[in-house]
Protein backbone atom coordinates (compact mmCIF):
# COMPACT_ATOMS: atom_id res chain seq x y z
CA UNK A 1 0.00 0.00 0.00
CA UNK A 2 1.02 3.41 -0.75
CA UNK A 3 -1.05 5.80 -1.25
CA UNK A 4 -2.72 7.17 2.25
CA UNK A 5 -6.38 5.04 3.05
CA UNK A 6 -8.59 7.40 4.45
CA UNK A 7 -11.36 6.19 6.52
CA UNK A 8 -14.63 8.33 6.60
CA UNK A 9 -18.53 7.56 7.78
CA UNK A 10 -20.17 8.43 10.96
CA UNK A 11 -19.61 8.19 14.79
CA UNK A 12 -19.56 5.03 15.75
CA UNK A 13 -18.88 3.08 12.25
CA UNK A 14 -15.50 1.75 13.17
CA UNK A 15 -13.28 4.15 11.73
CA UNK A 16 -10.56 4.50 15.10
CA UNK A 17 -11.07 0.59 15.49
CA UNK A 18 -11.01 -0.52 11.73
CA UNK A 19 -8.38 1.46 11.10
CA UNK A 20 -6.09 0.20 13.97
CA UNK A 21 -6.48 -3.09 12.27
CA UNK A 22 -6.11 -2.47 8.76
CA UNK A 23 -3.10 -0.80 9.54
CA UNK A 24 -1.79 -3.97 11.19
CA UNK A 25 -2.50 -6.41 8.95
CA UNK A 26 -0.99 -4.01 6.11
CA UNK A 27 1.68 -2.98 8.10
CA UNK A 28 0.90 0.34 7.57
CA UNK A 29 1.41 3.32 9.83
CA UNK A 30 -1.94 4.43 11.43
CA UNK A 31 -3.19 7.94 12.34
CA UNK A 32 -6.47 9.01 14.02
CA UNK A 33 -7.18 12.28 13.27
CA UNK A 34 -8.81 13.05 16.32
CA UNK A 35 -6.65 11.65 18.59
CA UNK A 36 -3.59 13.81 16.80
CA UNK A 37 -5.84 16.96 16.84
CA UNK A 38 -6.19 16.39 21.04
CA UNK A 39 -2.97 15.59 21.37
CA UNK A 40 -1.59 18.75 19.66
CA UNK A 41 -3.99 20.63 21.28
CA UNK A 42 -3.23 19.08 24.83
CA UNK A 43 -7.53 19.39 25.21
CA UNK A 44 -10.31 17.13 24.31
CA UNK A 45 -12.52 17.69 21.54
CA UNK A 46 -15.10 18.42 24.45
CA UNK A 47 -12.44 20.91 25.83
CA UNK A 48 -11.95 22.59 22.35
CA UNK A 49 -15.50 22.81 21.33
CA UNK A 50 -16.52 24.15 24.75
CA UNK A 51 -13.66 27.08 24.56
CA UNK A 52 -13.74 27.86 20.69
CA UNK A 53 -17.04 26.29 19.22
CA UNK A 54 -17.27 23.77 16.05
CA UNK A 55 -16.46 26.23 13.59
CA UNK A 56 -12.48 26.49 14.84
CA UNK A 57 -12.88 22.81 15.04
CA UNK A 58 -13.35 22.02 12.04
CA UNK A 59 -10.37 24.39 11.08
CA UNK A 60 -8.16 22.05 13.05
CA UNK A 61 -9.87 19.14 11.65
CA UNK A 62 -8.41 20.14 8.27
CA UNK A 63 -5.09 21.58 9.31
CA UNK A 64 -5.03 18.15 11.16
CA UNK A 65 -5.50 15.79 7.88
CA UNK A 66 -3.41 18.22 5.87
CA UNK A 67 -0.53 17.07 8.12
CA UNK A 68 -0.88 13.55 8.70
CA UNK A 69 -1.58 12.61 5.05
CA UNK A 70 1.35 10.68 4.43
CA UNK A 71 2.23 7.70 1.67
CA UNK A 72 1.79 4.06 3.57
CA UNK A 73 -0.73 5.72 6.01
CA UNK A 74 -4.11 4.54 7.37
CA UNK A 75 -6.18 7.44 8.30
CA UNK A 76 -9.41 7.35 10.49
CA UNK A 77 -11.05 10.37 10.20
CA UNK A 78 -13.44 12.20 12.41
CA UNK A 79 -17.17 11.69 11.55
CA UNK A 80 -17.31 15.20 10.41
CA UNK A 81 -14.50 15.70 8.31
CA UNK A 82 -16.32 14.94 4.90
CA UNK A 83 -18.18 18.49 5.82
CA UNK A 84 -15.77 20.33 3.98
CA UNK A 85 -15.42 20.12 0.67
CA UNK A 86 -11.94 21.23 0.54
CA UNK A 87 -11.20 17.78 2.37
CA UNK A 88 -13.42 15.56 0.15
CA UNK A 89 -11.67 16.87 -2.44
CA UNK A 90 -8.05 16.44 -0.75
CA UNK A 91 -8.27 12.92 0.26
CA UNK A 92 -9.70 12.12 -3.42
CA UNK A 93 -7.22 13.20 -4.74
CA UNK A 94 -4.30 12.18 -2.18
CA UNK A 95 -5.47 8.28 -1.90
CA UNK A 96 -7.99 5.79 -1.64
CA UNK A 97 -11.65 6.70 0.62
CA UNK A 98 -13.48 4.35 1.82
CA UNK A 99 -17.01 5.00 3.69
CA UNK A 100 -17.75 2.71 6.40
CA UNK A 101 -21.26 2.54 5.93
CA UNK A 102 -23.56 0.91 9.10
CA UNK A 103 -27.25 1.60 9.78
CA UNK A 104 -28.51 3.47 12.72
CA UNK A 105 -29.48 1.12 15.11
CA UNK A 106 -26.09 -0.33 14.79
CA UNK A 107 -24.52 2.84 15.62
CA UNK A 108 -26.74 4.16 18.59
CA UNK A 109 -25.69 0.97 20.07
CA UNK A 110 -22.11 0.79 19.56
CA UNK A 111 -22.18 4.89 20.42
CA UNK A 112 -24.53 3.53 23.95
CA UNK A 113 -22.11 1.15 24.99
CA UNK A 114 -18.74 3.45 24.38
CA UNK A 115 -20.08 7.08 24.33
CA UNK A 116 -16.01 8.78 25.13
CA UNK A 117 -18.00 12.08 25.73
CA UNK A 118 -14.40 13.88 25.50
CA UNK A 119 -14.27 13.13 22.26
CA UNK A 120 -17.54 13.13 20.83
CA UNK A 121 -19.54 16.08 22.47
CA UNK A 122 -23.23 16.67 21.43
CA UNK A 123 -23.57 17.71 17.88
CA UNK A 124 -27.47 18.78 18.25
CA UNK A 125 -28.11 18.17 21.64
CA UNK A 126 -30.57 16.17 21.24
CA UNK A 127 -30.84 12.25 22.59
CA UNK A 128 -28.30 10.18 20.73
CA UNK A 129 -30.90 7.92 18.43
CA UNK A 130 -32.50 11.32 17.89
CA UNK A 131 -29.33 12.80 16.76
CA UNK A 132 -27.62 10.00 15.12
CA UNK A 133 -30.79 9.46 12.80
CA UNK A 134 -30.38 13.41 12.05
CA UNK A 135 -26.77 13.64 11.62
CA UNK A 136 -26.66 10.70 8.75
CA UNK A 137 -29.36 12.24 6.73
CA UNK A 138 -27.60 15.11 6.73
CA UNK A 139 -23.94 13.40 5.84
CA UNK A 140 -24.65 10.27 3.96
CA UNK A 141 -24.57 11.54 0.65
CA UNK A 142 -21.53 13.82 1.51
CA UNK A 143 -20.05 10.21 2.79
CA UNK A 144 -20.79 8.78 -0.60
CA UNK A 145 -19.41 11.72 -2.63
CA UNK A 146 -16.27 11.61 -0.89
CA UNK A 147 -15.79 7.63 -1.50
CA UNK A 148 -13.88 5.61 -3.48
CA UNK A 149 -15.64 2.68 -1.71
CA UNK A 150 -18.42 1.65 0.23
CA UNK A 151 -18.14 -1.22 3.17
CA UNK A 152 -20.51 -3.20 5.18
CA UNK A 153 -19.24 -1.69 9.09
CA UNK A 154 -22.11 -3.63 10.77
CA UNK A 155 -19.74 -6.49 10.69
CA UNK A 156 -16.99 -7.52 12.75
CA UNK A 157 -14.06 -5.52 12.56
CA UNK A 158 -11.89 -8.95 11.04
CA UNK A 159 -14.93 -9.05 8.41
CA UNK A 160 -15.08 -4.62 7.68
CA UNK A 161 -10.74 -5.36 7.09
CA UNK A 162 -11.19 -7.85 4.56
CA UNK A 163 -14.00 -6.06 2.47
CA UNK A 164 -11.85 -3.29 2.49
CA UNK A 165 -8.63 -5.50 1.42
CA UNK A 166 -10.48 -6.99 -1.71
CA UNK A 167 -11.68 -3.39 -2.62
CA UNK A 168 -8.78 -2.21 -2.85
CA UNK A 169 -6.97 -5.53 -4.85
CA UNK A 170 -9.60 -5.04 -7.33
CA UNK A 171 -9.05 -1.61 -7.87
CA UNK A 172 -5.64 -2.43 -8.18
CA UNK A 173 -5.74 -5.31 -11.37
CA UNK A 174 -8.47 -3.29 -12.60
N1 LIG B 1 -17.16 -3.65 13.40
C1 LIG B 1 -17.45 -3.48 14.68
N2 LIG B 1 -18.14 -4.43 15.36
C2 LIG B 1 -18.46 -4.24 16.65
N3 LIG B 1 -18.12 -3.15 17.40
C3 LIG B 1 -17.44 -2.19 16.78
C4 LIG B 1 -17.06 -2.30 15.40
N4 LIG B 1 -16.39 -1.19 15.05
C5 LIG B 1 -16.34 -0.42 16.16
N5 LIG B 1 -16.96 -1.02 17.19
C6 LIG B 1 -17.11 -0.46 18.56
O1 LIG B 1 -17.90 0.72 18.44
C7 LIG B 1 -17.36 1.78 19.23
C8 LIG B 1 -17.00 2.96 18.32
O2 LIG B 1 -15.95 2.55 17.46
P1 LIG B 1 -14.90 3.58 16.88
O3 LIG B 1 -13.88 2.79 16.16
O4 LIG B 1 -14.44 4.51 17.94
O5 LIG B 1 -15.82 4.39 15.82
P2 LIG B 1 -15.53 5.77 15.08
O6 LIG B 1 -14.06 6.02 15.12
O7 LIG B 1 -16.03 5.54 13.68
O8 LIG B 1 -16.34 6.78 15.80
C9 LIG B 1 -16.17 1.19 19.98
O9 LIG B 1 -16.59 0.78 21.25
C10 LIG B 1 -15.78 -0.03 19.14
O10 LIG B 1 -15.22 -1.05 19.92
O1 LIG C 1 -19.29 13.46 13.64
C1 LIG C 1 -18.65 14.46 14.05
O2 LIG C 1 -18.91 15.62 13.67
C2 LIG C 1 -17.51 14.23 14.98
C3 LIG C 1 -17.04 12.96 15.18
C4 LIG C 1 -15.97 12.63 16.13
O3 LIG C 1 -15.14 11.57 15.62
P1 LIG C 1 -15.62 10.00 15.50
O4 LIG C 1 -16.41 9.91 14.23
O5 LIG C 1 -14.36 9.20 15.46
O6 LIG C 1 -16.45 9.70 16.72
C5 LIG C 1 -15.07 13.85 16.39
O7 LIG C 1 -14.29 14.15 15.26
C6 LIG C 1 -15.90 15.05 16.74
O8 LIG C 1 -16.57 14.82 17.95
C7 LIG C 1 -16.90 15.42 15.64
MG1 LIG D 1 -12.85 7.61 15.75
Amino acid sequence: MTQPIFLVGPRGCGKTTVGLELARVSQSQFVDTDHWLQTEAGETIAQLVEKEGWARFRARETATLMAVTAPGTVIATGGGIVLAEQNRSFMREKGTVIYLCAPVSTLVARLEASPEEGQRPTLTGKPVSEEVSEILAERDALYREAAHHVVNASQAPEEVVNQIVTALRLACVS
